[in-house]
């Protein structure tokens, strides 16, 4: 398809709508009952399951969203990124936040230049800092081991991470080595954000990090200059070199700010601040708190997720297959929203993050095409969610009885935290939720550590 066409004048478009009145016939219990159709609807990949069966769709649908993908050029597109070339054409940039994962022997390349290096180089160093932070070789201005951590960023510098320290908190291993130690996320530009964030805090044992791609954003330097002024009233202005470090692409203006460059960790243009969490932004924080070697585990899960949306035949890749759903439910179905629905209480920062990163909130959703063409056609979804069951006391009921809203439920076979209750129904323990979400005739639950599985509410017809 040529870069101006509009995907809605394709054949496989066309089809797709065509194909509409069928499935507007057919009620979702009528598609449970197929049972070949469910069990095609369900991959498994690294510990994680997706069951979409439960989608208004056949597996004709499917084939034929296989089809739109193909007039996409969506393969070619996925190659073109991981490649290097420049496919963010409004800024006429890679799109390599996946070479921030990559093992250090891989050769990804932007502009003819190897960047994998520079990615470990910077790893390295984070490494060598937080272990000298964590150890109490690097102390504050009077001599003090630092253990308290406030990470100040906001959008692409505020949620990843966020997102991530959530979800460790209560991990067993992750818990063990942050004993002792806090990290806090200042964003809001209201000073109530900041007056609760130093609570508890003292500017001899904390060090401040500055993150922002630009180093420019009108919020996040209010805030750096207002805990730069915390810690120089209390220790003197000379203490901002052993409380204050920074994230960012623009190292020029952090040496303006009065963060010694040696004090800098980097990141690169390729790298969208939307997916920076696992570049400087995330892995810096996260190390400070956790150690590096708990943030290399998550490098390498996203890793594995990147060589699996690389490689992997659409029919079995979960990424694409949950693109090509949300294109389904967005713009032919014409349902606007989607609900993410997390049970896990460690997931309880994913829906935001997500609103941001995965282009989805803040980057699609536009009226207009790459070429900047008015869509005839919806775009881009409303995502918002909380962890079940909280939801379900909250606004399940409107999606049960009132509007059609695409749910993602997000099951968890292996909890952080089990506790079992003999007879208890609400009881989270593995081997009790890997049965509860075990289907007869469905994979091997017992390894399945993950589960996804969408559902949408046809709503009270
Ligand atoms: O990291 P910074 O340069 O401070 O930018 C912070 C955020 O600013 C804006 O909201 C952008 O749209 C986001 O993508 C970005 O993450």
């Amino acid at each position: 398809m040529a870069s101006s066409t509009l995907i809605c004048d394709t054949e496989a478009w066309k089809d797709l709508k065509d194909h509409l009145d069928d499935i507007k016939k057919t009620h979702l219990r009528d598609l449970m009952s197929d049972t070949g159709r469910c069990q095609s609807m369900m991959v498994e990949f690294d510990g994680m399951l997706l069951d979409y069966s439960r989608q208004r769709a056949t597996l004709d649908t499917i084939n034929k969203l296989y089809k739109l993908a193909e007039a996409a050029s969506l393969k070619e597109k996925i190659h073109r990124m991981f490649n290097g070339e420049r496919i963010n054409s409004t800024e006429n940039r890679s799109v390599l936040h996946v070479a921030l994962r990559a093992s250090r022997d891989a050769v990804i390349q932007s502009d003819g230049k190897n960047v994998v290096p520079d990615v470990w180089n910077v790893l390295d160093k984070i490494k060598e800092f937080s272990e000298r932070v964590r150890s109490g070789a690097w102390v504050g201005a009077t001599g003090k081991a630092l253990k308290d951590v406030v990470a100040i960023g906001i959008g692409g510098s505020f949620l990843g991470p966020l997102f991530v320290h959530t979800a460790l908190q209560t991990d067993p291993e992750a818990a063990k080595w942050a004993k002792g130690r806090q990290l806090r996320f200042l964003a809001n530009v209201d000073p109530i954000d900041v007056a609760r964030n130093i609570t508890g805090l003292y500017p001899e044992t904390t060090l401040v990090v500055v993150v922002s791609k630009t180093f420019t954003t009108a919020e996040t330097m209010l805030n750096a200059r207002t805990l730069r002024e915390w810690i120089s009233a209390a220790l003197g202005p000379s203490a901002v070199a052993k409380h204050m470090v920074a994230v960012s692409t623009n190292l020029t203006l952090v040496e303006k700010f009065g963060i010694d460059p040696n004090n800098a960790f980097a990141f690169w243009d390729w790298v969208g601040g939307r997916y920076s969490v696992c570049s400087a932004v995330g892995v810096l924080p996260l190390s400070l708190q956790y150690g590096f070697s708990v943030v290399e585990k998550f490098l390498k899960g996203a890793s594995s997720i990147d060589q699996h949306f690389y490689s992997a035949p659409f029919e079995k890749n979960i990424p694409v297959l949950l693109g090509l759903l949300s294109v389904w439910n967005v713009s032919f179905l014409g349902y606007p929203a989607r609900a993410i629905l997390p049970y896990s209480q460690a997931l309880e920062k994913f829906a935001p993050h997500i609103q941001q990163a995965c282009q989805l909130m803040e980057s699609n959703g536009k009226g207009v095409s790459i070429d900047g063409v008015p869509l005839p056609f919806e775009t881009g979804e409303i995502d918002f969610g909380e962890p079940g069951t909280n939801g379900q006391h909250s606004f399940y009921q409107l999606i049960h009885q009132g509007r059609v809203i695409p749910c993602d439920f997000i099951g968890i076979a292996k909890s952080q935290q089990p506790v079992y209750l003999k007879g208890e129904v609400v009881s989270n323990h593995d081997e009790l939720m890997s049965n509860f979400f075990a289907q007869p005739d469905a994979l091997a639950y017992g390894k399945v550590t993950f589960i996804l599985s969408l559902l949408i509410f046809p709503g009270v017809d």
